[in-house]
């Protein structure tokens, strides 16, 4: 075959000049294909491989320009058309038009020239951005993507941000935004929507906070223009504090409690952020006649919570009365399965990805530990021995429900150590108190359900223990997310038992992801596909059954 084809195309030689018209037309192809080449937009990742072959081509452009060998808009086009012109001499008309063209085909060649130059600073600029990213373990998917924020004084000279935000964010502390500040950031306040997911403590609450408040410029008499969706009252409770603490007096920043979703007059309120949880705001679209048409901003804060039946109609109720054709929606959470990205798509335009790290994986900070503790009785036999050998408050004890929680706490209550418990039959002053007792370091062990699993800053949580094991490997990641915030280490240590066991690879492959360490045995296990792991589980009691 192979000497076919060398016989079929050796010795042949084109003919440029018997088919001059074909060989044009070849070139003004080659020219069209450059010129697609060099408006190429970047749909997918952008890799820094590509950005620098887009680079060394423009680089190459330029230097055909200058050299006279470029492929796309050269000078051999100029002499081709100076060919052209019939040379008459004595007929000035021809002369100054001669002229008038060699003048245009220079200011062509200079147009040209510097329309190079600004695509070969744009890839100059990808190819950065590609670099930085990469640095900072940012994945990004979508076009057009801006470029990350290298430093929280961009935020002025990019975005021309108001000294009073970057005032309140200096007196926060923060000194560099982290990786999901640095990407989101840029992508909001250019009015892009996106899908965020990052780490549990990685700071996302700020990386939707402060482009809302940008963005907002100032209050205004309008009504509700930015809505904060977040799964419980404790997590909307702490971002209103944080949006608080940004926004200090220049907004008004608004909780929806119970007590405003029932009696609140909405049309005299002034309200320029609200959060609420999803079944306080359909209660009062419906029942106080709250008019969210002007929302230009919606956040759905752990929106794979967000997104599970029991909230999805809620959630899809306040999508729905945010009218305004112009909102920009967004989603926040450590955990995004790909089936919540689907559903997401299907109501946003042209969303950035932001993906920091690996999807759906643990923070490299919190050191985590498998326990086998054979039985339930093992496991309270296990904690009991945990804290007598050290126990480093604040600690966080997860349990598998509201009983589990009354009965553990009953069974610590009595010892030597400052327990609290935290579950949903608690009033919400109780719950409240629950959480200012542990975060002032008041309390040293709390009990909780999976009601503070999600979001909540407990700065400085050295440990958390999954007393009962999760009912799913998101449920895991958001845990231990309670401990290992802010770039601090944590730990996290959990139990389980033979009826465990079927879903431990799960587990597993979380610890391993993040860069922990798991015996062989459990990784060999089969993986299994798991929809709510909660098994029934004997009472917690030391106290002989009668
Ligand atoms: N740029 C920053 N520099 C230092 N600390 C920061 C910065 N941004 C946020 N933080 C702090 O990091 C902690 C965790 O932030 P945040 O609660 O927003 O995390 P998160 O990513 O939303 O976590 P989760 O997934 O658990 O909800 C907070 O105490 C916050 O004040």
């Amino acid at each position: 075959m192979e000497k076919d084809a060398s016989f079929l195309f050796g010795g042949i030689s084109f003919n440029r000049k018997k088919f001059a018209r074909d060989f044009d037309r070849f070139k003004g192809k080659i020219q069209v294909d450059s010129a697609e080449k060099l408006n190429f937009i970047d749909k997918e990742d952008k890799t820094i491989d590509d950005s620098l072959e887009k680079v060394e081509f423009v680089e190459n452009e330029i230097s055909g320009m200058e050299d006279g060998t470029s492929t796309s808009v050269s000078k051999k086009r100029k002499r081709k058309e100076k060919g052209k012109v019939p040379d008459v001499e004595g007929f000035s008309v021809f002369k100054s038009s001669k002229l008038k063209e060699e003048a245009a085909s220079e200011e062509t060649d200079q147009s040209v020239n510097e329309l190079l130059q600004g695509k070969k600073e744009y890839y100059q600029q990808l190819e950065r951005d590609a670099i930085f990213r990469k640095m900072h373990n940012i994945h990004v998917s979508g076009s057009n993507i801006p470029s990350p924020l290298l430093n929280f004084s961009e935020l002025r000279s990019r975005y021309e941000c108001r000294s009073y935000l970057l005032r309140n964010l200096a007196k926060l502390g923060f000194k560099e935004p982290t990786p999901i500040q640095r990407q989101t950031i840029p992508v909001l306040l250019s009015g892009r929507e996106c899908f965020a997911c990052a780490p549990t403590g990685s700071g996302k609450t700020f990386a939707f906070v402060f482009p809302v408040l940008m963005k907002l410029k100032h209050t205004s008499k309008d009504g509700v223009r930015a809505v904060i969706l977040s799964p419980t009252k404790e997590l909307a409770a702490q971002t209103t504090r944080e949006c608080k603490k940004l926004a200090r007096k220049k907004f008004y920043i608004r909780l929806m409690t119970k007590q405003l979703a029932k009696s609140g007059d909405f049309s005299k309120l002034r309200c320029d952020v609200l959060i609420s949880t999803p079944l306080r705001l359909k209660f009062a679209i419906q029942k106080r006649k709250l008019d969210l048409s002007r929302v230009e901003y919606l956040v759905l804060d752990e929106s794979d919570k967000l997104f599970e039946p029991g909230m999805l109609e809620q959630v899809d109720f306040v999508v729905k009365a945010c009218t305004n054709p112009s909102i920009l929606r967004s989603l926040f959470s450590a955990t995004l399965p790909d089936i919540v990205e689907d559903r997401a798509r299907t109501i946003m335009h042209d969303a950035v990805r932001v993906i920091i790290g690996r999807k759906n994986s643990a923070s490299e900070t919190i050191e985590q530990k498998l326990v086998y503790v054979g039985s339930e009785e093992g496991k309270l036999l296990a904690l009991r021995q945990s804290f007598a050998e050290s126990l480093n408050p604040p600690v966080l004890v997860f349990v598998q429900n509201k009983e589990r929680a009354k009965e553990l706490y009953d069974e610590l209550k009595l010892e030597d150590i400052r327990a609290d418990v935290i579950h949903s039959d608690l009033s919400q002053i109780q719950r409240e108190n629950a959480i200012d007792n542990f975060r002032a370091g008041k309390t040293w062990v709390l009990i909780a359900t999976d009601v503070v699993a999600r979001g909540m800053d407990f700065k400085g949580v050295n440990c958390v223990i999954n007393y009962d094991f999760p009912d799913a490997a998101a449920a895991y990641i958001h845990r231990i997310g309670r401990s290992g915030r802010a770039g601090r280490s944590g730990q996290a240590i959990t139990f389980y038992t033979e009826a465990d066991i079927p879903f431990l690879r799960n587990i597993a492959n979380v610890i391993t992801s993040s860069g922990g360490e798991v015996p062989e045995w459990i990784m060999s296990l089969t993986k299994k596909k798991w929809r709510k792991h909660r098994p029934r589980r004997e009472t917690i009691s030391t106290q002989p059954d009668i």
